[in-house]
């Protein structure tokens, strides 16, 4: 067995997993305890199969926790799967995948049903057993599930994380999964991590597995003002790109509009002010009081996010303002207190009482509706490896992903996964024993000890050059900014006593391990990178992706997907390919290489 990551990242820098010290085993590790990742491991574990969760933080800090309006299917009298769908396709704007879509809303209301049945309680209509339906951007129907009033994602996350205890499953919290493990073969064999803090597992390790289900979340945090939490760092996307896998449509970045506008200088997870306010019937305001959002679109404030996030964003350039407002205060004080209660707690916590005053909103980074490819089976193009959740892009989401059909993929995804695992689509077989000369032959390390002030300065040219509004110049800025960074990680890496350094030998015991604050800026500067090229080389305005100097959707040239893979020449590659052949309905590495071009990165 061999590590992998023998490639270079888009940083052009050897990203290797330190040796792993310690191993567990298990026939599927699960990377992440979100919506995704819980629903996958009681899956497995209730197909039989013996799996272990692995999650950087606690069991409950990823976005699932934070999600608000809730969770879309079509459950209520008069709605369908084809209605559903139909949003869906519109909201993804020409590059959602039918047979992707078709799977979750068809799939959708049973896996909501078995959420339900896993301990989550959704709020009812009055005086009814019904669960009670709202509205969000983007939905012809009432069809969006809440519970807690705007605390959906926190009754979710109690009801796995309690049905995880019950089953008795494995879970190793404060592990940051570095790396993927492969065999002699190139398949999966497990995953290496480093566990922070005290306890058993401290230090590097590894869970062997035949099976890797990457549910790692979103990656908000490349940019400085975002609804995501700390841990969205796009790791799973970087680890996916370091082990071979693809990776499709990450330029299409979701901003929500509403999102509470904490001044200019505001950076990291910011209180979102969810849709579903809208939903129920709140006005959006510009700077002299008027409702600009009606005329520009038949359903107004509730069209799609990405419409409304650049009307937003429109509105406040012409009127020289950083920020719209949001009306709510005909709701009065007890429907706030009841509906939106999460929200007004935030809100008051800043300063601003929803019930008296207009909340001021902007739009901020929340959503990739890109990410790790994969099949309608949640299988990437590496043997063994899955992905399911926000980590992965199953072609569900287009150029812009439906309110609250994230939650949704996630489960829906997630069983599917489990399905084919306990179908043995995995490797066949438990993983080749280690050999005990592991630690000789892993590749070099070379992983520069980024400092923690690179995620900030990530984030910042991010935010400048490749947020809701980008240009050819503002991204041309952003791709050599990030070069500049990535030559200085890199000459810090080699400079001499540098962890990783070339001074230090590579079966080296005493080289500090980097800290997880290394591992993550590395990964935010690797999709940063990425990001940035696939947003470079998209000529057109499309969904979440809005081109300043290419203001129109331009199906002849742009109704395709980037996938965008590490080669083994350890150059970024990036190819095209039609709507229609996205993604492979067959599996895994065997697929004929997409038409029509193959060029290098920019
Ligand atoms: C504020 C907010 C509100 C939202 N509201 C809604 C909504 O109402 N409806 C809806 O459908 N969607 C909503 N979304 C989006 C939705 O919540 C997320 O897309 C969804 O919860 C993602 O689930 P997940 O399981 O893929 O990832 P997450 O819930 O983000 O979980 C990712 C997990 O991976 C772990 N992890 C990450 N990297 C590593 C690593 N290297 N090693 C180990 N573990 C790792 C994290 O710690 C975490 O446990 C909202 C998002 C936000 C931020
Ligand atoms: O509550 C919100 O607006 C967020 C939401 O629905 C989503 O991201 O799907």
């Amino acid at each position: 067995m061999t590590t992998s990551g023998t490639g270079t990242g888009p940083t052009g820098i050897r990203l290797t997993a330190p040796a792993p010290g310690w191993s567990v085993t298990a026939d599927v590790v699960v990377v992440g305890s979100g919506v995704a990742g819980l629903t996958a491991a009681l899956r497995c574990a209730a197909a039989g199969r013996r799996a272990v969760v692995v999650t950087k933080a606690r069991l409950d800090d990823g976005s699932t926790r934070w999600a608000q309006g809730g969770i879309a299917a079509a459950l209520g009298d008069g709605d369908t799967p084809e209605q559903h769908l139909g949003d869906t396709l519109v909201a993804g704007a020409g590059l959602c995948d039918e047979a992707a879509v078709r799977a979750l809303v068809t799939e959708g209301p049973d896996a909501v049903h078995r959420l339900i049945g896993a301990g989550a309680r959704f709020d009812t209509a009055p005086g009814s057993e019904e669960i009670a339906l709202t509205r969000e951007g983007g939905h012809h129907r009432s069809r969006i599930a809440h519970a807690g009033g705007d605390a959906t994602g926190a009754e979710i996350s109690r009801a796995l994380v309690a049905a995880v205890r019950t089953a008795g499953l494995r879970t190793i919290e404060n592990a940051l999964v570095l790396d993927l493990l492969t065999d002699a073969y190139g398949r999966t064999a497990g995953v290496t991590l480093h566990v922070m803090g005290e306890g058993q597992h401290d230090g590097v390790g590894a869970v062997h597995a035949p099976a890797v289900v990457l549910a790692t979340g979103g990656m908000g945090q490349v940019f400085s003002a975002t609804t995501n939490p700390a841990v969205s760092t796009g790791d799973g996307v970087a680890l996916a790109l370091r082990s071979g896998a693809e990776v499709s449509d990450l330029e299409f970045v979701q901003f929500h509009p509403t999102v509470l506008y904490l001044g200019p200088e505001a950076e990291g997870q910011q209180p979102l002010i969810s849709e579903a306010v809208r939903g129920e019937g709140a006005y959006l305001v510009d700077a002299a009081g008027t409702r600009f959002m009606v005329g520009q679109h038949e359903l107004a404030e509730l069209a799609p996010r990405d419409i409304v996030a650049k009307a937003i964003t429109r509105r406040a350039q012409e009127q020289g303002v950083e920020h719209m407002y949001l009306d709510a205060r005909h709701f009065g004080a007890e429907m706030w207190q009841h509906r939106f209660p999460t929200i007004l707690a935030a809100c008051r916590s800043h300063g601003i009482d929803p019930v008296t005053e207009p909340i001021p909103v902007a739009p901020a980074a929340h959503y990739a509706s890109g990410g790790v490819r994969t099949d309608l089976r949640g299988r990437t193009t590496v043997p063994g490896l899955y992905a399911c959740g926000e980590v992965a892009c199953t072609g569900v989401h287009g150029a812009n992903r439906l309110a609250s059909n994230s939650l949704l993929e996630g489960l829906v995804f997630a069983e599917r996964i489990a399905a084919d695992i306990a179908a043995g689509g995995a490797a066949d077989g438990a993983p080749e024993p280690v050999p005990p000369a592991v630690e000789e032959r892993r590749p070099p390390r070379a992983l520069p000890l980024l400092a923690p002030e690179t995620r900030a300065a990530v984030q910042r040219i991010m935010t400048t050059g490749a947020g809701v509004l980008r240009s050819a110049r503002s991204l041309a800025r952003a791709a050599a900014e990030l070069d500049v960074l990535h030559c200085e990680a890199t000459e810090a890496a080699r400079a001499p006593g540098a962890a990783g350094g070339a001074d230090v030998p590579p079966t080296s015991t005493k080289a500090p391990e980097p800290g997880v604050e290394a591992w993550e800026a590395t990964n935010l500067l690797c999709v940063a990178r990425v990001l940035v090229a696939a947003a470079q080389r998209r000529e057109e305005t499309r969904g979440c992706h809005w081109r300043e100097d290419h203001p129109e959707r331009d199906d002849a040239s742009w109704r395709r997907h980037f996938r965008i893979t590490l080669g083994a020449d350890r150059a970024l590659s990036i190819r095209t390919t039609a709507t229609a052949d996205f993604p492979p309905t067959t599996g895994t590495t065997s697929q004929p290489a997409p038409t029509p071009d193959t060029e290098p990165a920019p």
